[in-house]
């Protein structure tokens, strides 16, 4: 029982894997591969009544066909004179037969594997997309990038080995059933030599499987840094210390390099082994055939063809194995990268909520990252249209409250509410289209600034007139005017020929534009200059009364119209009170506004 399920593991792992994706469809590769090695194991076989026409007897002797005799009892079942020709004519249509169902499996598989990748893909950027945040800020990016676009090739490539191979292993079985019919011995000598040469491969394949796993490891480790080699590149060079970072990349090239090699020469091996491995085993059987045996002539040769034939295809087979196994890696990835996507999907309730959003509270709310209590006891209430304001140090909490607030993060404790729905049974996408986000850095895609600031809507009149009207309430359209090809300016990547202050005026229009009902603002104003700054200000006034507003700021002049501003201390909130109020009672707000003023 044991060893079954071993055997199960080992070489089944991935059926069950691919039938996960393709359900039926294996059976109809499995079965058109059982049709194609029928047809040709049948072909075959009439060399036998051929090579007896053509031999000094010139007759054909149905009984040294084996149980196969069939095959020239149906001549005469149907009146057809057995002679060269009729038996041309059937190996011709056998043959022919075999090519169109080859030809069909051919097409058939290709397009299961295109399929089936679609699928995969598709799967994988859906899970990507519901992915919980508070999972994704932890997740390993280049394990990420990764298994979404080289891994998913390599899960393509193992896909075609692993049912190439099965089809030779259907192909190597119908060979040892044809051998077995026409001669018991064969089969018995066909099955003895395959699995001998298996012991041979059994090592090779441990050490491939061993390289693939390494090399899925280490192609993620250079995705990695190759992201951050792009993402950081202005500060690498600025800083003399690409050198330095190349070299990193450079050994972990080394290492993919080692691993790609490794698994090659274990190829070549294979392939090399091939032909005198073969050689051995016919030149063994036709000694042993004719030593001991004593057989004809006629059926020796026959069931040589096959067992040649068959042992072909089981050198194939153990070939497009290998070549499965230095996939095998990316498969497993692929299947735990699925199961973590699953498992760590966020959680969305079933209200839809459509309603407009009158009143966000969180009641004790508690967060934590892991083992670290990160918010403590947040209490608070959001009016609509209210504006509030975050204040406090560095690392107090303030972007965690309001990804909190957001949807991005889930609550550990606590309650929190809107319009006096619990959130987490509303369905968390259908809140967050009503949620403006401009985030510390900026979100600048690689496109228009008309489909940045639209995301990708279609140019009308009426999405223009939407989009001009953003463009003024961001103060941003002396810099949209001053542009050589105006709204429809190429931005670069992530924004690169734009100043901090720019991208973050673009970030804000994009959100207008978006006709959100909230508004989170994250230190927005702190990579602008202070004649921005106050027209951004300016315009946040105008916004004031018009959206719900939250700010979290480090500049106490850009809030000071702030309906309420919140100081939050170590994760929690130490006072909430308007600006004139807090200037009166709290000494720290005080002391803070003075530093600034400074
Ligand atoms: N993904 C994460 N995993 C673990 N800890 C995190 C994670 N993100 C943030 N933290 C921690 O949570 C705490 C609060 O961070 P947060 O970004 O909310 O602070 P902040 O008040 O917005 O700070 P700043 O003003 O510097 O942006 C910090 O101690 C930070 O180290």
């Amino acid at each position: 029982m044991d060893l079954l399920k071993r055997f199960i593991k080992r070489y089944f792992a991935g059926l069950s894997y691919f039938y996960s994706f393709l359900g039926y469809r294996i059976f109809v590769i499995v079965f058109l591969s059982v049709i194609v090695g029928l047809l040709d194991g049948l072909g075959l076989t009439m060399f036998l009544p051929l090579l007896q026409l053509v031999s000094e007897s010139g007759t054909v002797n149905p009984d040294s066909l084996g149980r196969l005799r069939f095959l020239v009892d149906f001549f005469e079942v149907v009146n057809i004179p057995l002679n060269l020709i009729s038996i041309f004519c059937l190996m011709l249509f056998l043959f022919f037969a075999k090519g169109l169902m080859l030809y069909i499996s051919g097409i058939y598989k290709v397009n299961v594997q295109q399929w089936f990748i679609k699928k995969l893909r598709v799967s994988l950027v859906k899970g990507l997309n519901r992915l919980s945040y508070k999972f994704f800020a932890n997740a390993d990016f280049g394990r990420i990038q990764n298994t979404l676009t080289g891994e998913i090739n390599k899960v393509s490539d193992a896909y075609s080995e692993y049912f190439t191979s099965f089809q030779y292993g259907i192909l190597v079985f119908i060979y040892m059933v044809f051998a077995f019919f026409i001669d018991a011995q064969f089969a018995v000598l066909v099955s003895l030599g395959g699995f001998l040469t298996n012991f041979l491969y059994k090592n090779l394949y441990k050490n491939t499987k061993e390289a693939s796993r390494k090399l899925t490891g280490e192609n993620n480790v250079f995705e990695n840094l190759i992201i951050q080699n792009v993402g950081n590149f202005k500060y690498l060079k600025a800083t003399g210390t690409s050198d330095n970072y190349t070299n990193k990349l450079i050994d972990s090239t080394s290492r993919i390099e080692h691993s790609n090699k490794k698994i090659g020469k274990l190829e070549a091996l294979l392939n090399a082994g091939r032909e005198p491995i073969l050689i051995t085993v016919v030149v063994a059987v036709i000694l042993i055939q004719i030593t001991y045996f004593d057989s004809d002539l006629g059926p020796i040769i026959i069931s040589l063809i096959i067992f040649y034939r068959a042992l072909g295809y089981l050198v194939h087979l153990q070939i497009r194995w290998n070549k499965f196994l230095g996939t095998s890696g990316s498969l497993e990835n692929m299947t735990k990268f699925g199961k973590e996507l699953q498992a760590n999907q966020e959680k969305r309730g079933n209200i839809n909520f459509e309603e407009p959003i009158e009143i966000i509270e969180l009641s004790n709310v508690f967060f934590n990252y892991g083992k670290t209590a990160i918010l403590k006891d947040i209490s608070f209430r959001i009016n609509k249209k209210e504006t509030i304001a975050l204040v406090g140090e560095s690392g107090s909490g303030k972007t965690t409250l309001v990804n909190i607030i957001a949807g991005l993060l889930p609550i550990d404790q606590g309650e929190f509410h809107i319009n006096k729905i619990q959130t987490k049974d509303i369905n968390i996408n259908n809140l967050q289209k009503k949620i403006g986000y401009i985030t510390q850095d900026p979100v600048i895609f690689d496109d228009s600034l008309f489909n940045n600031i639209s995301f990708w809507a279609e140019q009308t009149e009426e999405n223009l007139e939407r989009f001009w009207k953003a463009v003024n309430k961001a103060a941003l359209s002396d810099f949209v005017t001053s542009l050589p090809e105006k709204e429809n300016e190429k931005l670069g990547h992530s924004g690169i020929k734009l100043s901090g202050g720019q991208k973050q005026r673009i970030s804000i229009a994009r959100e207008l534009y978006k006709d959100v009902e909230v508004l989170i603002l994250d230190e927005a104003t702190s990579a602008l200059d202070s004649e921005t700054e106050m027209a951004i200000q300016h315009n946040m006034d105008n916004l004031k009364g018009d959206y719900i507003i939250i700010i979290i700021a480090h500049r106490i002049a850009t809030i000071k119209n702030a309906d309420k501003i919140v100081i939050m201390k170590n994760g929690r909130i130490s006072e909430i009170d308007s600006y004139n109020k807090l200037i009166r009672k709290s000494p720290y707000f005080k002391k803070m506004v003075q530093l600034q003023e400074i």
